[in-house]
C-alpha cells in the first residue's frame, strides 16, 4: 500500500565535466542497497524504502534546484543522500530549514565538519583530514621531524593543510616551508629546493600531480635523498598516462624515475578482510554483484572500463543501510508513543531529532568497513599506506587513528638502501 512507503531523496553527480561524476557507480550501488534492505524482514517491517534520484552533475546550483524539486513535490521525503563536496555544502546548509538529515556518500571537504553550518550532516565518505594522523604517524616512524608542504590552491587542500599544520605543531614536527601553486608548480618546487626540503607532503588533484612529478624530475628533487607523500586515490598508473594530452614535457621513463619510492595515504573504502558484513555479503561479494549490475548498464568492466565513483561505491551502499537502520530505530521509538515516521513533516522538529539521534548512534560493519560517525557527522575510517616499488604500488600497511594502531608489513624500500634523512647532515670535522 502506498502509505507504507518511506521516501528519501537522492542527489547523484552523473553527467557534466567539473568535479567528481561519482554518481555513475554510486547510484547503482545505492539501488542495490535499496533492494537488499527492502528484502530484509527485520528491517522496517511492513514498510518499503523508496529512493527518488536526480542528477546534480556535481554542480551546486543544479543540486539546489534538484533538492527544491524533491522537497516541493510529493511524496514528502524523510532524508536526503548527496555526493560531491560542493553539492553537499549547498544541500546540507539548506536542508536544516526542512529538518532533514543529509547523508553524504561522496564528500571529502574538511569544511563540512562544522556542526554550526551543517547541524544535520552525516557522511559515510571520510574527510580529507583523515590522511593527516597517518602522515604524522609515518613521519614519527621514520624519525622525520622536518617536513615541507606542496599544495595546489584548492579549498579542500587549503583546509587539509591547516589541519596538518596544527597536528605537526602538536607532534613537534617543524614545517620548514609551505608552498602552493594554482596550476604551474615550477616556482613552488624551486622554493622547496632552496629550503633544502627532503620530506615533502604533496596535496593536489591528479592532473596537477603529473605536472609536479615532471617538475621534480627536471629540478632533480627526487631519488634517494627525497621522500614524497602523495594522495593515494589517483588511478594506479596515473604517472604514466595522459602525458601528451596534458602537455607534460617528460617521458614515461622520466616520470617513473621521479615517482619511484613515493608514499601514499588514502582512506579505506572497501572492507579489507573477508568478514561477512551486515548485508550478509563480504566486500568481494558486493564487488561481484556491482560489476554484474554495471555490465548490464553497459560498462566494459572486464576491460577495466569502470564508471567514475567505483572506488566510493561501498560508501553509497552503506549510506542506504545507515538510513534503513536509523529509520528502523526511530520507528521502534515512535511506535512506543503510538506514532510512526509517517507523521514526519518538514516542520516536525521532534521526529527530526529522533532521526538525527538514531543516525548519530548508528554503527555496523558495512562493505566499506566499520561504519560509525564522529560528533561532527564525519565518517570514522581506516587509512591505507602504499609505496611505489619498481613502478608498482605495494601495500605497506594500515592505520587506525582511533586506537593509534599501525599495522605494518615491513615491505618499504628506500633507494640507496637506507631511510632518507629529513635534513643535510653536516659531519663535524674532528
Ligand atoms: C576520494 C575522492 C575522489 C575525493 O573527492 C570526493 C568528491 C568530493 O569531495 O567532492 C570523492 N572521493
Amino acid at each position: 500500500p502506498e502509505d507504507n512507503v518511506l521516501h528519501i531523496g537522492g542527489i547523484f553527480p552523473i553527467a557534466g565535466e567539473g568535479g567528481w561524476q561519482g554518481g555513475q557507480a554510486c547510484m547503482p550501488a545505492a539501488n542495490l542497497a535499496l533492494d537488499d534492505v527492502n528484502q530484509q524482514e527485520d528491517l522496517l517491517p511492513g514498510f518499503t524504502l523508496k529512493l527518488h534520484s536526480n542528477d546534480s552533475e556535481c554542480e551546486p546550483g543544479l543540486g539546489a534546484s534538484v533538492m527544491y524539486n524533491l522537497l516541493y513535490n510529493t511524496p514528502q521525503k524523510l532524508m536526503l543522500l548527496a555526493g560531491c563536496s560542493t553539492v553537499c555544502t549547498t544541500v546540507a546548509e539548506a536542508a536544516k530549514m526542512w529538518n532533514l538529515v543529509v547523508l553524504c556518500y561522496g564528500a571529502s571537504s574538511p569544511a563540512l565538519s562544522d556542526r554550526n553550518r551543517f547541524p544535520t550532516l552525516f557522511r559515510t565518505h571520510p574527510s580529507a583530514t583523515v590522511h593527516n594522523p597517518t602522515r604524522i604517524k609515518l613521519l614519527q616512524k621514520f624519525g622525520w621531524s622536518r617536513v615541507a608542504i606542496l599544495q595546489q590552491a584548492e579549498e579542500v587542500f587549503i583546509s587539509t593543510v591547516e589541519d596538518l599544520e596544527a597536528r605537526c605543531k602538536e607532534a613537534g614536527i617543524e614545517i620548514v616551508t609551505r608552498q602552493s601553486f594554482l596550476s604551474d608548480p615550477s616556482d613552488a618546487v624551486r622554493n622547496l629546493r632552496r629550503q633544502d626540503a627532503r620530506i615533502i607532503v604533496g596535496l593536489f588533484y591528479v592532473v596537477a600531480a603529473r605536472r609536479v612529478l615532471c617538475e621534480l624530475y627536471q629540478q632533480k628533487l627526487y631519488g634517494k635523498s627525497y621522500v614524497w607523500f602523495f594522495i593515494g586515490w589517483y588511478e594506479d598508473n596515473w604517472f604514466e598516462v595522459n602525458l601528451d594530452k596534458e602537455g607534460i614535457p617528460c617521458t614515461k621513463e622520466q616520470m617513473r624515475l621521479a615517482a619511484e619510492g613515493h608514499l601514499t595515504t588514502e582512506a579505506l573504502m572497501w572492507n579489507q578482510n573477508n568478514q561477512t558484513t551486515i548485508s550478509g555479503m563480504t566486500s568481494e561479494d558486493f564487488r561481484e554483484r556491482l560489476n554484474k549490475m554495471l555490465k548490464e548498464d553497459g560498462y566494459d568492466i572486464d576491460n577495466n572500463r569502470y564508471p567514475e565513483g567505483y572506488q566510493e561505491a561501498p560508501l553509497a551502499y552503506d549510506a542506504v543501510w545507515s538510513v534503513a537502520l536509523a529509520f528502523n530505530k526511530t520507528m521502534e521509538k515512535l511506535n512506543k508513543l503510538g506514532k510512526s515516521l509517517k507523521n514526519f513533516t518538514y516542520t516536525n522538529k521532534e521526529i527530526a531529532d529522533d532521526i538525527y539521534s538514531a543516525i548519530n548512534s548508528t554503527q555496523f560493519l558495512g562493505v566499506s568497513g566499520y561504519v560509525a560517525f564522529s560528533s561532527q557527522g564525519d565518517r570514522i575510517a581506516l587509512t591505507q599506506i602504499e609505496q611505489v616499488i619498481d613502478g608498482k604500488y605495494v601495500k605497506l600497511g594500515y592505520y587506525d587513528t582511533q586506537s593509534d594502531n599501525l599495522t605494518w608489513r615491513n615491505m618499504e624500500r628506500w633507494i640507496g638502501g637506507k631511510i632518507p634523512q629529513d635534513r643535510t647532515i653536516v659531519k663535524k670535522l674532528l
